[in-house]
């Protein structure tokens, strides 16, 4: 049986007279069905009650990136320029959900936006234009920037923790821990780390890249870039998903012995 492995989805107007729809890329849909092996099984933003009947189904959680922001109230942070897009409904589904999802042990593996959400449910704070904070570097992309290669080129490298669990990943594969390239398409990131986040690696003005959550056996694990968009080409952002989809099919494993082992007694009663 293959995991099912749910994805955030976000709340976009588009179509017919720009109706309100809850989507998720498409690259999300392919990395699941390919290296991490899954079935994806997409989350509508539809709050708490919806997390709790979906999430003891679920093998794994994939937090998704978008061009929405986590709502700066969440964080006690001031409001947001004018014009910032934000996603209440997205929001109030996630943040439950990451919480209830390492309660429960569920594999995790956060994105971007999905990182910062992930950040913000746990206790942290965001910077919210990175880009504008003095010595730092400008993280994102300009919005009417269309070519392919924004997405699937490097924007800067990383480093990386060499005794954390990113290395762990990684090992065996061609890397060095100094300097590993990454997209970039972020304006926030995190500003406190929440107190069970571990950062494992850093861009060379020290935003925080990747993290890790303490406390937890189950994997659960977040990066600022983008390796959905090529994991095809590079190993790297290939081992990440494939790491995950192992967890969460180890999840699929124990949830049907579960079941299994609830269905024995009835058997034997007949
Ligand atoms: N809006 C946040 C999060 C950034 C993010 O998740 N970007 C995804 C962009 C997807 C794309 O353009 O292909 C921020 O700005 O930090």
């Amino acid at each position: 049986m293959r995991p099912l492995i749910g994805i955030s989805c976000c709340v976009k107007a588009f179509g017919a007279n720009a109706m309100p729809n809850h989507a998720a890329s498409d690259h999300y849909i392919r990395v699941v069905l390919g290296p991490i092996g899954g079935v994806p099984v997409l989350i509508p933003a539809a709050g708490e009650a919806v997390v709790a009947e979906l999430l003891p189904r679920l093998d794994g959680i994939l937090l998704t990136g978008s061009r929405s922001n986590v709502q700066p109230l969440l964080y006690q942070g001031p409001p947001h320029l004018e014009g910032t897009p934000e996603d209440a409904e997205r929001d109030a589904t996630t943040l439950p959900l990451i919480r209830a999802a390492l309660a429960a042990g569920v594999p995790l593996l956060a994105i971007c936006r999905g990182f910062q959400e992930l950040n913000v449910a746990l206790g942290g704070t965001l910077d919210q234009r990175i880009q504008d904070l003095p010595g730092r570097m400008d993280h994102s992309t300009p919005v009417d920037q269309v070519l392919p290669k924004v997405r699937t080129g490097k924007a800067h490298a990383v480093r990386v923790a060499e005794d954390g669990t990113l290395a762990r990943f990684w090992s065996g594969l061609d890397w060095s821990p100094a300097a590993v390239p990454v997209n970039s398409l972020h304006n926030q990131g995190v500003c406190r780390a929440a107190p069970r986040l571990l950062p494992e690696a850093w861009a060379p003005d020290g935003t925080v890249e990747a993290a890790r959550v303490q406390g937890t056996d189950a994997f659960a694990f977040g990066v600022q870039w983008h390796p959905e968009y090529d994991w095809k080409t590079d190993a790297l952002s290939r081992r990440l998903f494939e790491v995950f989809g192992a967890a969460a099919a180890d999840r699929a494993l124990r949830r049907e012995n579960a079941a299994e082992a609830v269905q024995l007694p009835a058997v034997a009663a007949e």
